[in-house]
């Protein structure tokens, strides 16, 4: 595993989100089907047309282990972009990950695989396969621009996109948001005068 993507596997999506100043996060409706779900990779993008899935067998085919498959479905909720049978060929492959602004189906068997997929839900509908749309180009997907390679960081709150050229300086900052948080935990910890404390400093900074 690339060394930035394993420091990021300790570090929560809201950590990330502060150090990008809550930028970049993909909208509440992409949600993970297990709670339990971290996910922490590099995006190869898919852009498909609506209701037709046949480019994500392409992308499954052209990813590297490890990467995060990250689909443009236009937020269509109507056909799944994958089921079942799709996911554990991902999965076999070494793909971690499916990220998506729309939906699957076979959801029992999905979640039997334990395959991470973040989703807007499920439906019953097929996707068909004729052909049509793009690996690896930009998109969009959940009201974030995602580029080839950037690094997709998903867990039970919801997923970020970090921008490539950012990644370093944002890992630094989450690592130095953490610290602090916990400290303020720490401070404050079972103990109502030190919450009191807390409180009155931060309300003087308020109405400085
Ligand atoms: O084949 C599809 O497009 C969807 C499906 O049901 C599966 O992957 O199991
Ligand atoms: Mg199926």
């Amino acid at each position: 595993m690339d060394n930035i993507v394993n420091q990021f596997t300790k570090i929560p999506t809201t950590a990330v989100s502060d150090a990008m100043d809550g930028m970049n996060n993909m909208e509440s409706s992409i949600k993970p089907l297990k709670e339990v779900y971290k996910i922490v990779g590099r995006a190869f993008t898919v852009q498909m047309p609506v209701g037709d899935n046949s480019m994500i067998l392409r992308a499954f085919n052209e990813a590297k282990p490890g990467d995060v498959i990250v689909v443009d479905a236009k937020g269509d909720t109507y056909r799944a972009i994958a089921g079942d049978f799709m996911v554990s060929i991902a999965q076999t492959l070494g793909i971690q990950g499916i990220v998506v602004d729309g939906v699957i189906r076979d959801i029992v068997g999905i979640k039997a695989l334990d395959f991470p997929v973040f989703c807007k839900g499920t439906t019953v509908a097929a996707s068909a396969k004729s052909g049509g749309g793009k690996v690896q180009v930009p998109i969009s997907c959940g009201g974030v621009t995602v580029h080839p390679g950037d690094l997709i960081v998903g867990d039970a709150d919801g997923v970020v996109v970090i921008p490539q050229e950012k990644e370093e300086e944002i890992l630094k900052k989450a690592k130095e948001k953490l610290e602090k948080d916990e400290q303020r935990e720490q401070q404050v910890a079972g103990n109502p005068e030190a919450i009191r404390k807390y409180l009155n400093d931060m309300i003087a900074k308020l109405s400085k």
